[in-house]
């Protein structure tokens, strides 16, 4: 992290600290108690819509829980805060692995349906179970007393800034570490992520315990913050504005959780106080012009595009002149400014900023340096060698069909992978052989037939086992996490390596800065092993598409992989970028590795397969080596359509 941010940290914590003192009013440090409590359940909430990318509609409900857990423990047992607030945090965490199991089937629209329904069921017991929560009426809670002393509202503001503070510093350590990447990554792409050994459903549950846990801490300190507690606070219109807050403050940020519970909280008090909306509304419009003037003339936005943006927030000014109650049109200005944070700014205002400081300091987010400054720049193998010891197969495939409804794309496949060869498998389109990559890998679960391993059969297991028990493999239609750097996505691929836990990544311990020291290196070795290593710091969807792969066989490698499959590596390479590719097969060979290769371009699989195999209509039509196979009559037929003497 820069000095710059880390002096940023240390002076916004010093005003928060100091805001009580210069600003009494036991109004406004109620709110702000509000804004510190609604910020940590966005952290939470950042998680899962931000990182994972599903939308939760039942964090109202988990905010719910956290309140009612401590309101219970205090009500009808007396706990004392220091236990109910940990104990809630728990509980809550709990309900969060429940509401995630419906995530391991379904997701989108219909995960958010799922936690829709979780909220409400959630409300109706807080309702019913009155033995427990006193149903309608409530409970009432008082602030607790610390050695004699009865905690305050400002004490109080001071308890929930701590709790702010370190959640905040608790969300970054994980974020920043291979938990967060791996969150990232099963959002931008779930297939590539299980095939990198990142189950997707483990750490689905792992993000929503985390978000659960935050709202329950959350919802803990709302209890004593509000000294009374009734079901209806909870509802579906706490969830959306929850939502709201997340999208509009800016994802995958931690300032914009925060900004999002600023103006959640305060909106209704600005629109309360025409002067105060006034003020506000004048200064976002001269942002909006301060800003409009730069873009245009820096030509990152055209006139067209920001008409309407400042005919809306000058209108905004200016209509409160002539209103003088806007508290009345309170839901039409949030409706406007969502419209406008959604279409405008779809990162939310802090990925707005967040765009401009990057345009003047773009060192701040290239935080992974180079890191190979030594040693042979050229050839830099980071991967352990696999020696071949024996001539035995590495994989088979017996008797191997796949059946999509009425069309068999595999009939009765055999394949038998040497260990320490490349093995091409070639065959027209649509004759199977993604297919049969996608069953190697565990993505398809065949309707027939089994895979044996290294001896082992896989024929059924997750996609992140079967990458556990080391095949890696790049695919057709690329598959990289975008939003991640060239380096961040080898990361992934190096996720096997971590082997510390959740309390390692919060407290840095040594053993994690080693992990994720040593990994940086073999991340950059293997950048620099495919040609990226310039590339390192660039995020992955702004690579070409000819880089995109290579940095897919970075990735695929990162993963320590004893058979490398892979889809169609040399489409979209320039020649000379296709000799350099043929030399990193052949290396990667050469360290042991064995290599299924699916490849069109004839020359590459001619020049360094040692096996062919050829697929027509799903079956096997020949086998041999890369000369044989060329003169097979049937192989001609399937490419040429013809006889081998017509072609
Ligand atoms: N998930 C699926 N559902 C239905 N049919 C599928 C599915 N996946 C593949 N197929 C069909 O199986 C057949 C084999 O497809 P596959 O993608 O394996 O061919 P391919 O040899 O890789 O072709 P190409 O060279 O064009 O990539 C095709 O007819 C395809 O439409």
């Amino acid at each position: 992290m820069s000095a710059v941010k880390n002096i940023s940290i240390v002076l916004a914590i010093a005003a928060a600290a100091v805001l009580p003192t210069v600003w009494p009013n036991p109004y406004y440090i109620h709110l702000m108690v509000v804004i510190g409590i609604y910020a940590i359940l966005l952290l939470g909430l950042d998680i899962v819509v931000g990182y994972v990318g599903e939308v939760s509609l039942g964090h109202a409900a988990l905010f719910g829980i956290g309140s009612y857990t401590a309101g219970v423990l205090h009500f009808q047992l007396a706990v004392p805060f220091l236990l109910a607030v940990p104990a809630s945090i728990a509980v809550t965490g709990l309900f969060g692995a429940i509401l995630a199991l419906p995530a391991l089937r379904v997701n989108g629209p219909y995960l958010a349906m799922v936690t829709l329904a979780f909220g409400t069921i959630i409300q109706i017991l807080i309702n019913e179970m009155t033995f427990l929560t006193n149903g309608p009426l409530g409970l009432s809670v008082r602030k607790p007393i610390w050695f004699g002393h009865q905690i305050t509202g400002t004490d109080y503001y001071y308890i929930v800034l701590v709790a702010l503070v370190l959640a905040l510093f608790v969300v970054q350590r994980i974020l920043k570490s291979h938990l967060g990447r791996a969150f990232e990554a099963l959002h931008d792409s779930p297939i590539a992520s299980d095939c990198m050994g990142v189950s997707v459903y483990a750490y689905k549950v792992y993000a929503f315990v985390l978000s659960a846990g935050m709202a329950g801490l959350a919802g803990s300190l709302f209890t004593y913050s509000e000294e009374y507690i009734s079901p209806n606070t909870y509802n579906f219109e706490l969830t959306i504005l929850f939502l709201l807050a997340v999208i509009m403050g800016g994802r995958k940020t931690r300032t914009g959780p925060i900004l999002g519970a600023i103006i959640v909280v305060m909106l209704p008090n600005v629109l309360s106080d025409i002067d105060l909306f006034r003020k506000i509304s004048i200064g976002i419009a001269v942002i909006t012009v301060m800003y409009a003037a730069y873009a245009i003339t820096a030509r990152i936005r055209s006139v067209r595009q920001l008409t309407l943006p400042l005919i809306v927030t000058i209108s905004l000014a200016v209509s409160g002149f002539f209103i003088s109650d806007i508290s009345e049109h309170r839901l039409t200005i949030f409706g406007v400014m969502i419209l406008f944070v959604v279409y405008y700014l779809p990162n939310g205002i802090m990925g707005f900023v967040r765009s401009i400081v990057v345009r003047f300091r773009p060192q701040w987010i290239h935080r992974h340096v180079q890191i190979l400054e030594h040693g042979d720049k050229q050839h830099i193998w980071a991967v352990p060698d696999h020696p071949v010891t024996s001539n035995g197969f590495l994989l088979e495939a017996r008797n191997i069909v796949m059946q999509f409804g009425g069309l068999k794309a595999l009939n009765d496949v055999n394949l038998q992978i040497k260990k320490g060869s490349v093995h091409g498998l070639i065959g027209p389109n649509g004759s199977g052989k993604s297919t049969t990559m996608n069953v190697l890998t565990g993505i398809y679960s065949p309707t027939a037939g089994e895979i044996e391993f290294n001896g082992k059969i896989i024929t059924g297991t997750t996609p992140s086992s079967i990458a556990g028990e080391g095949i890696a493999r790049t695919f057709q239609n690329v598959q990289l996490f975008g939003e991640m750097t060239a380096i961040e996505n080898v990361l992934v691929g190096l996720h096997h390596t971590f082997r510390h836990s959740l309390i390692d990544v919060v407290f840095q311990t040594p053993r994690c800065r080693k992990e994720k020291n040593s990994a940086e290196v073999r991340a950059a070795s293997l950048l620099q092993f495919v040609g990226l290593a310039d590339l390192a710091n660039e995020e992955a969807r702004n690579l070409p598409y000819g880089k995109q792969r290579l940095l897919e066989i970075a990735r695929a490698l990162a993963l320590n992989p004893s058979l490398l499959l892979l889809d169609e590596p040399a489409a979209g390479l320039t020649a000379p970028d296709i000799k350099e590719l043929i030399s990193m097969i052949e290396k990667i060979r050469s360290h042991g590795i064995t290599v299924i290769l699916i490849e069109h371009h004839m020359d590459v699989v001619m020049s360094i397969c040692d096996t062919v195999t050829v697929l027509d209509f799903g079956q096997k039509i020949a086998e041999g080596t890369p000369a044989a196979v060329q003169s097979d009559e049937k192989v001609i037929e399937a490419y040429l359509g013809g006889s081998a003497k017509t072609a």
